[in-house]
């Protein structure tokens, strides 16, 4: 199973998302940035360090709001969300395809990674 980490980067009311490439697995898909923990890494560790590597922005994650297992059948994944605040730096595509800043309304018009439906839910309560 992979543990992999993934940041809810929240700016003036907006959630940050970005669209995978066509090179990455699950392409085109959207996602809210991050990647998998890497060995002796603590899991805000490894949010700082790939969002710094994915978009060059420096982020503080706070609450970590779920931990889901998800089977895409030809791998497994761990998704654990932390809500993060947005600190400084312009956002650089570095891997991904594209990034919106979007209102939880519109998260419904992008096609998201099936392991994240259960993060949206707990958004939702968190957002709340
Ligand atoms: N970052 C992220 N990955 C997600 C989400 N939902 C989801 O199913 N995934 C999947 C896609 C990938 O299979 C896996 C994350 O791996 P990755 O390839 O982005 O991570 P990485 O940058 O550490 O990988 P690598 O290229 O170094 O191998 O989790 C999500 O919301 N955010």
């Amino acid at each position: 199973m992979i543990q992999v980490v993934c940041a809810i980067i929240q700016k003036d009311n907006k959630i940050l998302i970005a669209q995978r490439s066509e090179k990455m697995n699950l392409p085109l898909k959207w996602e809210f940035p991050g990647g998998k923990l890497e060995a002796g890494e603590n899991e805000k560790e490894a949010l700082i360090r790939e969002i710094k590597e994915e978009l060059n922005i420096e982020i503080s994650p706070s609450q970590r709001i779920s931990s889901h297992i998800h089977d895409y059948v030809t791998f497994k994944i761990n998704l654990i969300a932390y809500l993060c605040e947005y600190i400084s730096g312009e956002i650089q595509l570095l891997e991904h395809k594209d990034f919106r800043y979007i209102t939880f309304e519109e998260l419904k018009n992008y096609n998201l990674a099936d392991a994240d439906i259960p993060v949206i839910t707990e958004l939702q309560r968190h957002l709340k």
